[in-house]
């Protein structure tokens, strides 16, 4: 990490197999970040996550994220790249068979953690962060999508991030829970870790002011204002 500087994307090409879909993208994400990212369907706003996420290779350009070079990221890279980003989708992806401290603990022995009362403390502090702490024994039927989105959210903290990538965090939400959860990313945020939220949400992007870019015509803009 150069700094404060968390994402860098230089002169980027992000392709879609051999479909260019965003030319020559330059971005810069720092500590504590809190940014919006909208454009229309199709516009690449999945496919600019992805290559955070190392799910979409750079092949053209320099790109870093989290202290790896995203050019030069080795398949088994990929996993050690992916705990200091935590991931937050539309779909909850809940394991809906366990309970919200056998999810966590999952994604925790998964990524190495051995030690039980070390995962069980972890798991408290990141349900803690989220509000959910009394929901340990729930099964993720028993919360309501809102409270589903906070234990994907406590879920993304486990390995302490340096950034969080949302892409439609609020998409099956109503207003008012949206708006919770955008707070407690908002919260996130301003505790250090760097937070992107891709949504189509105008409403709720005039409640939180920040900084906005855009997917649009292949190209991504810095800086836009929304009606
Ligand atoms: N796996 C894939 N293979 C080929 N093309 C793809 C793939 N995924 C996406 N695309 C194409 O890449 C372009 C950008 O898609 P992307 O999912 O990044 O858009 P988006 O802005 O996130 O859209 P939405 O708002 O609908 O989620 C689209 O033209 C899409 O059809």
């Amino acid at each position: 990490m150069i700094g404060n500087s968390i994402i860098k994307l230089n002169n980027v090409d992000i392709f879609q197999q051999k479909h260019l879909v965003l030319s020559n993208v330059n971005l810069h994400i720092d500590k504590g970040d809190f940014v919006w990212l909208i454009g229309q369907t199709g516009s690449g706003k999945s496919s600019l996550l992805k290559i955070i996420y190392g799910d979409l290779a750079v092949t053209s350009g320099t790109g870093h994220a989290c202290g790896y070079e995203l050019s030069k990221l080795a398949s088994k890279e990929i996993p050690y790249l992916r705990r200091k980003l935590g991931i937050v989708f539309q779909d909850f992806q809940l394991l809906t068979d366990r309970s919200v401290e056998q999810n966590l603990q999952f994604v925790l022995r998964a990524t190495g953690w051995t030690d039980k009362q070390g995962i069980a403390d972890r798991i408290l502090d990141c349900l803690e962060k989220v509000g959910l702490r009394s929901k340990l024994k729930k099964m993720p039927h028993e919360l309501s999508g809102g409270e589903q989105q906070r234990v994907v959210i406590a879920r993304a903290l486990l390995n302490n991030p340096e950034i969080i990538l949302a892409d439609e965090p609020t998409g099956n939400l109503d207003p008012d829970t949206s708006e919770e959860i955008v707070l407690l990313l908002k919260q996130i945020s301003q505790m250090g870790t760097a937070v992107v939220i891709a949504t189509h949400d105008y409403h709720i992007i005039r409640t939180f002011p920040s900084r906005i870019i855009k997917c649009e015509n292949g190209k991504v803009l810095e800086d836009v204002q929304i009606a």
